[in-house]
């Protein structure tokens, strides 16, 4: 029922401003106001609760955020929506819109300054596309004070988000998310709610993050390595995949001896380790390579 309003404004707004939207940001329009009460609910906001949105469009989304949390910083990159939102929410002092590059911002000084005084923080967007995995990676390494995200994105990536050992989603993104979240899908989306269309379904997903990492490592940086390592060649077997990597091809026999030192099989491919196997794994290589404190992972 409330579709065809929200089309419509979207569409009028983009007409009126004489605005051709780009398919290079990533930009299609959310005009399904059940999918947002989702995203929403799923948000479980409150008074004290600061969201980052990151590419609020024009507005639907944040309209939503601003009505039930305590504070919202939206982060928008095209400069011919920014006066839009500018004029939208005049006067809300709970709204913030900044024009800047998701990928570049400052978000904890961005959290300093406009979500003063609220005791928690979340992520919610509807993503544009072509960054997900680059942000969701920068969002959890460096470790702002977020407890969840929660993110509409191409339904092939979140698959790969919720993926477990053993099957073709499962991967190093995988890994690096449930690493530092845990994953639960929200909802499955149908482009045809988007403006324009666009040629995948989507998917809601909420990322709740964790205190402490899922498994404990001592060099973080390695076990991020050990797990690209793995994947990059994911046909490989892990003595040879990793040997590539670490050992510049020399010293199989020793590097096997490693492995079965931590009791994993060589002959295994990485894209079937649990996470505590890499972590097991990545502990035991760190023994005999060295380790560096924990820093950035990925
Ligand atoms: C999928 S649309 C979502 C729009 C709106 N939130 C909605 O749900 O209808 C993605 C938005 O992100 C913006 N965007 C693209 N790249 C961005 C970046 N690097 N940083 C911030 N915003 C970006 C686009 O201009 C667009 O407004």
């Amino acid at each position: 029922m409330e579709r065809q309003p929200i089309t419509t404004q979207t569409r009028k707004l983009l007409s009126r401003h004489q605005i051709a939207l780009k398919k290079s940001l990533g930009q299609n329009f959310l005009t399904d106001a059940h999918v947002i009460g989702k995203i929403i609910r799923s948000a479980e906001l409150d008074r004290e609760t600061g969201v980052i949105e990151i590419g609020p469009g024009i507005g639907a989304l944040t309209e939503q955020l601003a009505e039930y949390a305590g504070g919202v910083v939206a982060v928008e990159l095209d400069d011919r929506l920014v006066p839009i939102l500018r004029e939208q929410f005049q006067g809300q002092s709970r709204v913030s819109i900044i024009h800047g590059d998701a990928m570049k911002v400052d978000f904890r000084r961005l959290i300093g300054e406009h979500l003063n005084g609220l005791t928690k923080y979340a992520v919610v967007a509807n993503l544009p596309y072509y960054i997900t995995s680059p942000i969701l990676m920068r969002l959890l390494e460096e470790r702002l004070p977020l407890t969840h995200i929660v993110v509409m994105i191409q339904k092939e990536v979140a698959e790969r988000l919720r993926a477990k050992p053993g099957t073709k989603d499962y991967g190093s993104l995988t890994v690096a998310v449930q690493y530092f979240a845990e994953v639960s899908w929200v909802a499955t989306v149908p482009r045809h709610v988007f403006v324009p269309r666009p040629n995948v379904d989507s998917a809601v997903v909420r990322l709740s993050v964790r205190p402490k990492p899922a498994v404990h490592v001592r060099d973080e940086r390695l076990f991020f390595r050990v797990v690209r390592a793995a994947f990059n060649q994911r046909r490989k077997t892990l003595s040879n995949a990793l040997s590539t990597l670490l050992l510049n091809g020399k010293n199989k026999e020793t590097l096997n001896r490693w492995l079965e030192e931590v009791g994993i099989d060589p002959r295994r491919r990485g894209e079937t380790l649990s996470l505590e196997e890499f972590a097991r794994l990545a502990d035991g290589l760190a023994d005999h390579l060295g380790t560096k404190p924990n820093g950035s992972g990925c």
